[in-house]
């Protein structure tokens, strides 16, 4: 075998220097077979490999076998699971395996899932369903797509074990995924912290998360401690920093459509970007009520109350924070959610439409209008967008009647009303933008929509011929530029 270029990447061991108090050092499982079934080579770019010098077998000795000279930590967090507090967390089926510059020097992680048991394993076998690991690949590529700050999976190998579930027809097939992220420390990390009552270990964790993921703000930390002075100052604009990252990424799910279903504080991640793709669903239609896990009996994480949920484990990291920084200063953070939240739907719903540049009195009230359409008519979310994307003709500048009502399945004034509000837009623009226009629509409403029987037929195959084919040209058509 050629030399292994994952070996000779340029760990940086940042996680690693902090010390134990955060992870345990673990051994990966012992599989049976491997079998690489899926490579991200898209991303080996972004950490600098031409994907050509990368054979499966280096994925396979990497990221299925783990024969390489690297310390495995399984990260410890605990967190609140549907509301209540769950201190038997942590890295219970994975770990963090290595940290990496990318080529746009960011740092990396790359953190398995399925690779075995961990001292926090509990009852559970320490594996991941091959369903589990092709679901997480298909949600990370559409959302990746769709413009939402994701973490993505860079393979799975299957590993040949047969596994026992109750939301899978068993037995099932084994796998593990190895994921490319931001950080997997998450709210849950420092709420940890908190019930050892360890503010010298949240002080310590923030300095980290600061000086890696909040780069602006770290240069005057680094000023500050050398001057001796505390940090209280930082620590609040930190958490202000993440109030509006979480806002961005809500509002990012919301419009991509996108009920992620698990979101417990354990499954948060300090940069605000989005990970762990359990039982998700993109929604076929629009209804706030949605709710993607069979186990989520009264709706919680329902995708209409995605917003507020997020807004609710913000409040709660206020309590291990408030360890090292006046409760009022961290309110003061969380009070922009609201309205950074709302501003940025409403952006990233006039970009749906094809529009930019929308006065905000008018964005307010088409978007509005937009809602009340999406709820009255049969349509599906995301055909509501295609077709408006394929149908859209700059004579609609000229004259209203020439919108066709396709949406005719609702009240004729729920339409009327819109159609006016997107023609007095349309109206607005010159030529050139209204030909930008038609760009934004395609670009930000790809064809290929990530619903559950898309999943489902591309996992039949699967499951019933070994036929893989249908799963990577759905990839192919994830991982295409739209325009
Ligand atoms: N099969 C399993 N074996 C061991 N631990 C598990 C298993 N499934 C889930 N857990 C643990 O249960 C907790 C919640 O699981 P959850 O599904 O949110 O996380 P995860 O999907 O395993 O990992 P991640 O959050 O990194 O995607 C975590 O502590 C996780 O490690
Ligand atoms: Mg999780």
């Amino acid at each position: 075998m050629t030399p292994n270029p994952f070996i000779d990447l340029n760990y940086e061991p940042a996680l690693e220097e902090l010390g134990e108090d955060y992870y345990d050092l673990v051994a990966p499982a012992e599989f049976p077979q491997h079998i690489l079934r899926w490579r991200n080579d898209p991303l080996l770019l972004k950490i600098g490999l031409d994907p050509k010098s990368v054979t499966d077998e280096h994925f396979i000795q990497t990221f299925g076998k783990f024969e390489v000279p690297r310390s495995f930590l399984a990260l410890r967090y605990h967190g609140y699971q549907f509301g209540e507090y769950n201190p038997h967390l942590g890295d219970g089926r994975g770990f963090l395996f290595g940290q990496v510059r990318g080529v746009d020097g960011e740092l990396y992680d790359f953190g398995t899932k399925g690779s075995g048991r961990t001292p926090y394993s509990r009852t559970a076998d320490g594996r991941l369903t091959l369903k589990g690991g092709v679901r997480e690949v298909l949600a990370a590529e559409a959302l990746h797509q769709l413009g939402v700050k994701t973490s993505r999976c860079l393979s799975v190998v299957e590993t040949g074990e047969q596994l026992w579930r109750g939301d899978e027809p068993s037995p099932t097939r084994s796998c593990v995924m190895v994921r490319f992220s931001r950080s997997h420390i998450r709210f849950g990390t420092f709420e940890r912290l908190y019930y050892f009552q360890r503010s010298d270990l949240i002080k310590k964790l923030l300095d980290h998360a600061i000086a890696v993921y909040y780069p602006t703000l770290a240069s005057p930390l680094a000023a500050q401690s050398k001057k001796g002075s505390d940090c209280t100052e930082l620590y609040a604009q930190f958490y202000a920093e993440l109030v509006l990252r979480v806002a961005e990424l809500a509002a990012q799910w919301m419009t991509a459509g996108f009920c992620h279903a698990v979101l417990n504080t354990d499954n948060m991640s300090i940069t605000g970007e989005s990970f762990d793709y359990g039982p998700y669903a993109f929604i076929p239609n629009y209804n706030p009520q949605f709710t993607a896990a069979y186990f989520d009996y009264y709706g919680r994480y329902s995708y209409g109350n995605q917003p507020e949920i997020c807004r609710l484990n913000l409040e709660m990291l206020q309590i291990p924070l408030k360890l090292v920084v006046p409760q009022q200063e961290l309110e003061t953070g969380l009070a922009q959610y609201d309205s950074h939240y709302f501003q940025t739907y409403q952006q990233l719903m006039m970009r749906k439409l094809g529009l930019e540049g929308v006065p905000p009195a008018v964005a307010e009230a088409l978007l509005e209008q937009t809602i009340y359409l999406l709820k009255d008519t049969q349509l599906g979310y995301h055909e509501f967008f295609i077709r408006l994307s394929e149908v859209f003709d700059a004579s609609w500048r000229e004259d209203a009647t020439q919108i066709p009502n396709w949406a005719n399945a609702g009240p004729s004034t729920t339409w009327e009303n819109w159609r006016n509000l997107y023609y007095r837009q349309l109206q607005s623009y010159s030529p050139e933008e209204l030909s930008q226009v038609a760009t934004r629509l395609r670009q930000h409403n790809p064809k290929t929509v990530l619903l559950r029987p898309v999943i489902e037929s591309v996992w039949e195959a699967i499951t019933t011929e070994d036929n893989w084919e249908p799963f990577y040209q759905l990839v192919r058509e994830l991982q295409q530029s739209p325009v």
